[in-house]
């Protein structure tokens, strides 16, 4: 199935809920639990230094350098997996991509707060493609203050690809918030073009 558009005002976003197979998904899941470079990493929040309520892990090619509170990360060497990946969410997406970031939410309780992916490397209108693995979880749309729209719930199932692009991080946040249901783990990841 291709990706379709939503209806967000101000935005531009597309959905493919079965962009990988089932069995796919549940391939990857596995395969990156194991295989990439898990992290904790603490952040400032009000002042105070806590831990991400999840791991992350960046990989790209060496130029994909981005800063982050002061620090120039320099991302992972691609493994074959995430370089596969690449390519297929590249095709579909019709736009390229040097690096990724990965999320994994260990459990229910694992979460990211709202946000726009407006870091200044990205560009203006950067494209991001989010790739699900494992749990089912709901990603949350809000719009920033004085764009005239209503948030929005988008359940998003494993293999399924959502393409933000155009104005989306301009005009909205976007989060994944922690859930009292007992699920399993998660992994997301975020094709990015950095630099
Ligand atoms: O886990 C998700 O679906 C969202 C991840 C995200 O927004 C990000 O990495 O910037
Ligand atoms: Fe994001």
């Amino acid at each position: 199935m291709p990706l379709q558009p939503l209806l967000l005002p101000g935005a531009d976003v597309l959905l493919d809920p079965e962009f990988l197979a089932p069995a796919e998904a549940a391939a990857l899941l596995a395969e990156l639990t194991a295989v990439v470079t898990w992290q904790q990493q603490p952040i400032r929040l009000f002042g105070k230094q806590v831990m991400q309520p999840r791991l992350t892990a960046w990989y790209g090619d060496p130029a994909a350098t981005y800063a982050y509170s002061g620090l120039r990360l320099e991302p992972l060497p691609w493994l074959p997996a995430l370089q596969q990946l690449r390519t297929r969410v590249e095709t579909a997406a019709g736009a390229r991509f040097n690096s990724v970031l990965l999320n994994l939410y260990r459990s229910g309780q694992d979460s990211m707060g709202y946000h726009a992916d407006n870091e200044p490397e990205l560009g203006p209108t950067p494209v991001i493609a989010s790739l699900t693995l494992g749990a089912t979880r709901t990603f949350r749309f809000r719009p920033r203050p004085g764009v005239p729209a209503q948030p929005l719930g988008l359940v998003l199932p494993a293999g399924s690809l959502l393409l933000m692009r155009g104005t989306t991080q301009r005009n909205w946040l976007h989060a994944l918030p922690k859930t009292a249901r007992p699920v399993g783990a998660r992994i997301n990841l975020t094709f990015r073009l950095v630099g």
